[in-house]
């Protein structure tokens, strides 16, 4: 099958600090990847670099859209770059308050992104956002409520609600379940587990935690000090991980 994303050489730099450097990856369709690494190892800089959320100091990043024409993601206008984010892309911020209007109530939370896409018809939109709340174990009588009196682990449901009504190809998550209570990290990671194969979404998460990798990905990408330095089947990786950060960060977590 061929991929979706291509990413090729990318770094991004701070100055003279490296973010990441010469990063590449294929991503399919249907595939989740994760990116691990202790704090500071580049995660996040590559996943919003990829996500055309930052300029690349170097590298590339393709797209395959819906029609099959690659797009040169970094060569695209604003205005280009933000109708891929609308219509063809979703993100997943680690605090829900950065992806949430929490002035505006759950319904148009869910609805807006819709809206955004052209669609108009007010009852249409609120079954489609009851059914998502629904979908996201959040009561949909809570529709009109606004995400402030939510609790941490709702607001994050909700965030990936407004982010998966548009059936977006592609996903970007950046430690959507850090900060979170066990129990309510567990329940997010299990209604993710499924909406992804539900949805057959392409995914690329950041992570701290080894377990959400194991858990989620199938193909994990490990990065120190900006570079990958492994990458293959998650499984593989942590059962029988070849670099000495890789050990390292496995025995840790079987340490700890
Ligand atoms: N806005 C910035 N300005 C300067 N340096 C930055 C900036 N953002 C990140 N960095 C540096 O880039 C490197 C990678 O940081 P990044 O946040 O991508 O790592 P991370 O693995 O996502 O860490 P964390 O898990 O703590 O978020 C670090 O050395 C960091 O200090």
């Amino acid at each position: 099958m061929s991929a979706l994303l291509k990413v090729r050489n990318l770094s991004r730099h701070y100055g003279t600090r490296i973010g990441c450097e010469d990063v590449s990856f294929d991503l399919h369709p249907g595939e989740l990847l994760c990116i691990v690494g202790e704090s500071g190892s580049g995660k996040s800089t590559l996943l919003n670099t990829v996500a055309a959320q930052l300029a690349p100091t170097s590298g590339s990043v393709s797209y395959r859209q819906r029609d099959g024409q690659w797009l040169s993601v970094n060569a695209l206008s604003e205005a280009d770059r933000r109708r891929l984010a609308r219509e063809e892309w979703g993100f997943v911020t680690q605090n829900p308050r950065d992806g949430l209007r929490l002035n505006v109530s759950a319904g148009a939370n869910v609805a807006e992104r819709l809206m955004a896409l052209g669609m108009r018809n007010y009852s249409q939109l609120r079954g489609i956002a009851r059914s998502w709340l629904e979908r996201v174990e959040i009561d949909p009588e809570r529709i009109d409520d606004a995400p402030t009196g939510f609790s941490g682990g709702m607001q994050q449901r909700l965030q990936i609600a407004r982010t998966l009504v548009t059936q977006p190809r592609l996903v970007f998550m950046d430690e959507p379940t850090a900060g979170l209570d066990v129990s309510v990290q567990a329940r997010i990671l299990d209604l993710l587990r499924r909406l992804v194969n539900e949805l057959g979404l392409a995914a690329v998460m950041v992570t701290h935690d080894l377990a959400v990798a194991r858990l989620l990905a199938a193909r994990t990408i490990v990065m120190q000090g900006g570079r990958v330095v492994e990458t293959g089947l998650t499984d593989q990786i942590l059962d029988d991980p070849q670099h000495p950060y890789t050990q390292l960060l496995v025995s840790s977590v079987l340490t700890t």
